[in-house]
């Protein structure tokens, strides 16, 4: 059997975590797990930490380290067989801490993009709330403009992406993200990639991934005894 895969992608709000995920998962068959859409299956179906995170979230708040872990560890513990690749967790030391203590990852990528780029992206950001589909006016817009492609639904704007939002959002990620990506340098795992177009940077994940991903099955022969 090849080996299991588990990658993991960081980056600041709109610095195309959510593309490139989905690239990766079409590409390489990965699972796509995103913090993000794991809070709101839970906030939907009412579940005692989806709605202790929502209270956070409404607010515009990061959800507590404790929440998370609880949340997502024994989703991972349910992934044994399967390759993943998680977007946007962990996102704090004590996440990645806590990750660590269930699973080796194989490989963290992280995306470096500027600050402009980033003011540009969200603020012609539109989200169909309902499914987490993501729109950008100039880069991947709807087929009608103001509506879900699938469902025909109105599209929205999150107040918290608009540029003043925005800083606090960035340096508070900056704030808790350095000691995150120390810690995936100090283990020899990180992969950064800087750019403003996702379109350019992808061929550089893409290669990246498939020397990874295609190494694997040769990288089991070293669990064949030697004659
Ligand atoms: N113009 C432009 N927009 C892009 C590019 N790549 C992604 N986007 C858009 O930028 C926005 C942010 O991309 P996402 O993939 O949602 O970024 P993210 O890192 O998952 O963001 P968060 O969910 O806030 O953490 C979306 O509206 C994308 O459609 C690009 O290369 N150029
Ligand atoms: N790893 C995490 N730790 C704490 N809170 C998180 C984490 N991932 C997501 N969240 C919360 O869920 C919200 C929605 O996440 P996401 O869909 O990734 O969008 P965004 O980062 O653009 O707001 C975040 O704003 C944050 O409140």
């Amino acid at each position: 059997m090849a080996k299991l895969f588990r990658a993991v992608i960081m980056g600041p709000p709109g610095s195309g975590k959510g593309t490139i995920s989905e690239r990766i998962a079409q590409s390489f068959g990965l699972k796509h797990l995103s913090s993000g859409d794991f809070l709101r299956e839970n906030i939907a179906a009412n579940t005692e930490a989806g709605v202790l995170a929502k209270t956070y979230i409404e607010r515009g708040l990061m959800v507590p380290d404790h929440v998370m872990t609880r949340l997502l560890l024994p989703r991972l513990e349910e992934m044994t067989r399967h390759s993943w690749l998680m977007d946007g967790f962990p996102c704090t030391l004590a996440q990645a801490k806590a990750l660590n203590s269930t699973c080796d990852l194989d490989l963290v990528i992280s995306l470096n993009i500027p600050y402009e780029t980033l003011k540009d992206r969200l603020s012609d950001r539109w989200i169909h709330p309902a499914s987490g589909r993501v729109y950008n006016m100039g880069f991947n817009p709807p087929r009608v403009q103001g509506r879900d492609d699938l469902s025909g639904e109105p599209l929205i704007q999150h107040d918290n992406d608009q540029p003043e939002a925005l800083v606090a959002r960035l340096r508070h990620y900056k704030d808790v993200a350095k000691p995150v990506i120390d810690l995936y340098k100090s283990k020899g795992i990180l992969h950064t990639f800087s750019g403003t177009e996702t379109d350019r940077i992808w061929p550089y994940i893409n290669s990246l991934l498939s020397t990874k991903i295609l190494s694997r099955p040769e990288m089991d022969t070293q669990h064949i005894p030697m004659p």
